[in-house]
């Protein structure tokens, strides 16, 4: 099995191999251009985001800077929003429904390292699926882990750690993100 195909099915890869490399260079090339293109050019700098994404819907607006590793795997429904200095490590999936907002400085991380020592410092690394539903808003400076779900109609509160998944209609905040009081019956 390729190192690749290792990284699609959530078991441990080498983060080092060539052909992981490849496309993480690619990408990173395409953030740094699209991260220099001036404010009064946004419909150039969405319209290659569109081309970098694996899906963008209707209505995305993207504030830069914006950084993410592969781009081909995150998908956006309609009217996505997110504010300055989202960091999206799409190792895995990420999907965001329609009407998603995201507050500056939020990070959305489907990668991952051993916690064994001599493993990680094999450059060892593993990446599991983030899923955001429909009508979320996400506050300020929110880390989401690995392999975590977001239902629909949630706000995560500012500063959130989200380690767990989180149910739909529900206001959830803290380090670990935990549900305060239903939105919705
Ligand atoms: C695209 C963009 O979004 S740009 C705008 C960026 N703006 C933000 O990021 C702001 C995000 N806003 C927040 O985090 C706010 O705190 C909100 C929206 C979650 C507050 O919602 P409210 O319904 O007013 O909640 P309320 O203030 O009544 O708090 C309820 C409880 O949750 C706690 N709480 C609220 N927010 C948080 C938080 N972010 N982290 C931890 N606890 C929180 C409160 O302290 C309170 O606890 P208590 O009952 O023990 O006192």
């Amino acid at each position: 099995m390729t190192e690749k195909e290792k990284q699609k099915k959530g078991m441990f890869y080498q983060a080092n191999a060539p052909e992981v490399l490849k496309d993480l260079y690619h990408c990173e090339n395409e953030c740094y251009e699209i991260n220099q293109i001036p404010p009064s050019r946004r419909e150039e700098r969405m319209e290659r985001l569109r081309k970098l994404f694996g899906k963008a819907g209707n209505g995305m607006f993207i504030v830069t800077p914006f950084f993410c590793d592969y781009g081909y795997n995150i998908e956006v429904g309609e009217n996505f929003f997110a504010n300055t200095n989202c960091v999206i490590l799409d190792e895995a999936k990420v999907t965001f429904g329609d009407n998603v907002f995201i507050a500056p400085n939020c990070s959305f991380y489907t990668a991952g390292h051993p916690l064994d020592v001599e493993q990680r410092n094999k450059k060892i690394e593993y990446a599991l699926p983030i899923h955001v539903g429909n009508n979320v808003w996400i506050g300020g400076n929110v880390v989401v882990v690995p392999g975590v779900t977001i239902g629909d109609n949630t706000t995560i509160g500012a500063g959130s750690v989200v380690t767990h998944d989180i149910p739909s209609g529900v206001l959830a905040a803290g380090n670990p993100c935990k549900v305060i009081r239903k939105l919705e019956e």
